[in-house]
């Protein structure tokens, strides 16, 4: 049987990283994705900011929305403190399905909490389905044009606190335009634009950091 993209990427994981070891998993994805096939990333480039914003922000609690096959889940959980907790909500199955392999390749099942369906199907459930209060960190992969619905939702299931930071893929490209407008113009929040590329090319795009002010 044919296989998917996904699955070539677990494939790649399974041949070329040290279980347990999750900066080799980053590795071995980001050669396949350089080397043999593009995939939707968010690649070792965009990689690095989002590793100094995770170490800034130093979160007890993440959400990603959006999951893919795991790349940013892995990066993420991989500088997360002890006890901390990641929740990675995921819309396909397939992908879901690779995630939770890629995730478990890395050792870093403990400290992920990967949920499938839609993010505006699940933002609401966040207290009563996680115990969780509010997010320290989000990251936004998803859908571009679910970014400021459900960053809408998030303020009002009161997710965010004074502090909490969200941190926004593909800002440019495929773009998130309406997003974009809104983290820069609201007085609630003080947003940062961080030039990259796309992940594995020479196209630009960016990450957007855009602090919740209460
Ligand atoms: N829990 C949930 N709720 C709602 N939607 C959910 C979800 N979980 C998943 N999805 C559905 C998201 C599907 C993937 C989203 N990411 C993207 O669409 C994406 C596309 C590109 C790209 C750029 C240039 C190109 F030429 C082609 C593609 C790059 C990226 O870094 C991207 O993140
Ligand atoms: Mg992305």
């Amino acid at each position: 049987t044919q296989s998917t993209r996904p699955q070539r990427i677990l494939d790649a994981v399974q041949k070329n990283a040290t279980r347990g070891d999750p900066r080799s998993v980053v590795k071995a994805i980001d050669h396949f994705c350089r080397n043999k096939e593009w995939a939707m990333n968010v690649g070792d480039e965009k990689g690095c900011i989002l590793d100094s914003v995770v170490s800034e922000v130093n979160p007890a609690t993440v959400l990603e929305l959006g999951t893919y096959c795991g790349y940013s889940t892995v990066r993420i959980a991989s500088l997360l403190p002890p006890h901390a907790k990641l929740i990675t909500l995921e819309f396909n199955p397939d992908f879901a399905a690779i995630a939770r392999q890629v995730i478990a390749w890395a050792g870093l099942e403990d400290k992920v909490q990967l949920v499938e369906g839609a993010s505006g199907d699940w933002i609401p459930k966040m207290k009563e389905q996680f115990g969780v209060k509010t997010f320290d960190l989000v990251f936004l992969d998803h859908w571009k044009n679910s970014y400021l619905p459900d960053t809408k939702l998030m303020e009002e299931c009161s997710l965010l606190r004074k502090g909490s930071v969200l941190l926004a893929d593909n800002v440019i490209c495929p773009g998130a335009p309406d997003y974009l407008e809104f983290v820069r113009s609201s007085p609630r929040y003080k947003s940062q634009y961080f030039k990259s590329h796309l992940e594995y090319t020479k196209v630009e795009d960016g990450l957007e950091k855009s602090v919740f002010l209460g």
